[in-house]
């Protein structure tokens, strides 16, 4: 029944206990024994990989007997928590009518917990407040609630005191969710208009879209039609999500949340955000906002062990059919053989993606150094992308460099203030605007907005705010556009050899800085040879900095006990050779860490 539906979602800075929140509301609406409920609910990714398939639980329906006696079905949709998957969090908050913002007692107001509340805002849902952790004996819920209506203006009255740990509180907030969040809205009799708001894929049925029924429903046998692809597909199963399962019901109607299988093969078919329409009788106009997923950080990802390119790119194959937003092509680099170019959302995706391969696939991988997309207009009036540094046409032919920049907002108490704006300035920010939220002692933050370029908080930004702020200060980002920058490319050459996989952008600025700092390290992290290895940077033909590996020398003279002369010399003469063959074959190994120097050198 419609009007006992409620879709909620829960938003949270992190840490501050939404996943401990929902284990205790699915458990008190019996969907689950607490023993169960970590392996079902949660941390499904060992699950998925014995299973093959993935049941990322990023809903679940749940029934609530509550005080009027009534029966309500809740869908709760999964928000991820991190900045790199901010567009699925806002198509998953699409999918809803209300959200919990959970907000610790003990820490108070965070800037996730304010983007977040600005998204659920923008979707005019309904926000219920909880100050959650209330059992911690830091506690100090009171100020925290007088904190969120001063920060966000959500009054104290509506505040929801509980504890995800103890349970304390928890029915007050389900009670808050039926008489609070309105019923959805939506005609059975009007065409099927469905909003992607996940996708997974699945070895057996192809592709799972996850989705949020508006109006209309959907059965099987229906064909159903990709809003912007236009293909069609045949509607084998709709279901919903139970705890650890889908379980297949006859239909899908307004307002609720379920999952559909249609023979779907590739995940690029049914992306995150897109609408479902039914081909015979399609909606006026899909779901708004719809964005392909598209990856902004690239790194190269290549084989330790030349054999197992094939495998490499077997595994990336896998991945990518449950990932649209991971994209891949192959590329090779002279130092590095044959490998792949590979694009995420953010460092972080990069990460999850290595570790996937490493773990999951049993690979063994060398990555470069993450870099973003750079722009560059050359002197014929053309404009091409740069996904690889080292690819970075005859500076002769730039008209213009350009970089992404991101609008980056940081939440922070005022204290921190000073040194926070000292590391944007470094990192060539400039400030958009500052405000100062809160007016009581305790609650007084300051919010900085700044545009800053991409690359510049890509690597150690985040380490860095936290350090600055004692872990104070938060951080959020959304990409903004580019700008032209001064930019160069720096060049490492190994043994007088350019090494195309070491090859990065800068500001000119940092340059010479960051030059340095990466020959030096890498200097360190290059194992000795029996020569000699000059470590050199270099802008154009111009050298900036230079270190050396010095030489594991063999004491070739040590066994002519003198004299001979000319056995001497043949002797040097014949090592002389030995170093030269070496050189042109250009034998230096260079070790995963010199990439890795690459992402942090001259820039801590
Ligand atoms: N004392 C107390 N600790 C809690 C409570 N809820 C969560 N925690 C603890 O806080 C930490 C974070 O809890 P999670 O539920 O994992 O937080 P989360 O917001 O889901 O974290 P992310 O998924 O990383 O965003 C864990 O160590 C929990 O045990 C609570 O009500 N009381």
């Amino acid at each position: 029944m419609q009007e006992r539906i409620r879709n909620f979602s829960i938003i949270a800075h992190v840490d501050h206990g939404k996943s401990t929140l929902a284990d205790r509301i699915l458990q008190m609406t019996h969907a689950v024994s607490v023993r169960e409920m970590r392996e079902q609910f949660l941390d499904s990714l060992e699950l998925e990989r014995e299973r093959g398939i993935t049941i990322k639980a990023s809903a679940v329906r749940l029934f609530y007997q509550a005080k009027d006696g009534q029966t309500y079905t809740f869908n709760l949709i999964d928000t991820p928590g991190h900045v790199d998957f901010g567009y699925e969090v806002s198509r998953a908050l699409a999918a809803v009518e209300g959200v919990l913002l959970v907000v610790d007692a003990s820490q108070g107001v965070e800037a996730q917990t304010i983007a977040n509340f600005y998204l659920a805002l923008e979707h005019e849902h309904t926000i219920i407040p909880v100050v959650n952790k209330i059992d911690l004996p830091s506690a100090r819920p009171e100020e925290v609630a007088l904190e969120i209506e001063e920060v966000l203006g959500l009054p104290t009255e509506e505040v929801v005191f509980a504890s995800g740990k103890t349970g304390q509180g928890v029915e007050d907030i389900l009670e808050a969710i039926v008489r609070r969040i309105p019923a959805p809205a939506g005609q059975p009799t009007n065409p099927l208009k469905a909003l992607i708001f996940d996708s997974i894929f699945d070895a057996y049925q192809g592709v799972i879209p996850y989705v949020r029924v508006f109006e209309g429903a959907v059965t099987r046998g229906d064909k159903i039609r990709i809003w912007s692809t236009g293909k069609e597909f045949e509607v084998d199963k709709v279901g919903v999500f139970r705890p650890g399962a889908l379980e297949p019901v006859a239909r899908l109607g307004p307002g609720e949340v379920g999952w559909i299988t249609a023979n779907i093969r590739e995940i690029g078919e049914a992306q995150v955000g897109d609408t479902i329409t039914l081909a015979d009788n399609p909606t006026d106009g899909p779901y708004p906002g719809f964005k392909p997923a598209k990856p902004v950080v690239f790194a190269g990802m290549y084989p330790v062990d030349t054999q197992d390119y094939n495998r490499l790119r077997d595994a990336l194959e896998k991945l990518k059919l449950n990932d649209a937003a991971l994209s891949f092509e192959p590329e090779t680099s002279e130092a590095l053989g044959f490998g792949f170019r590979c694009g995420f959302l953010g460092l972080l995706h990069a990460e999850i993606v290595q570790e996937r391969l490493e773990r999951e696939f049993n690979l063994n991988l060398i990555s470069t150094a993450p870099s973003v997309i750079y722009r560059v207009l050359t002197t014929d009036g053309e404009m091409i992308e740069v996904h690889n540094p080292s690819m970075l046409p005859d500076p002769a032919t730039i008209a213009a460099l350009e970089e992404p920049y991101v609008r980056l907002t940081v939440y922070t108490p005022e204290e921190y203030v000073g040194p926070i704006m000292q590391l944007l300035q470094e990192k060539r920010g400039r400030m958009d605007h500052m405000n100062y939220l809160g007016t009581r002692e305790r609650a007084k933050r300051v919010e900085l907005v700044y545009q800053v370029p991409f690359g510049e908080i890509l690597y150690d930004f985040h380490d860095r705010l936290k350090s600055l702020s004692r872990g104070y200060a938060s951080m959020d980002y959304e990409q903004a556009g580019y700008q032209e920058g001064d930019l160069v490319k720096v060049q490492i050459l190994v043994n007088e050899e350019p090494v195309d996989a070491l090859a990065f952008i800068a500001h000119r600025d940092k340059a010479y800085t960051i030059g340095r700092s990466i020959v030096d390290k890498l200097a360190e992290v290059i194992p000795r040879q029996q020569f000699a290895v000059p470590i050199q940077a270099a802008i154009g033909g111009k050298i900036i900095a230079r270190a050396t590996v010095k030489a594991l020398r063999k004491d070739v003279l040590a066994k002519c006990y003198g004299g001979d002369v000319s056995r001497k010399k043949k002797l040097l003469e014949k090592q002389k050779e030995g170093k030269k063959r070496l050189k042109a074959i250009g034998s230096v190994e260079v070790p995963q860490e010199a990439f890795l120097a690459v992402l942090s050198a001259g820039r801590e």
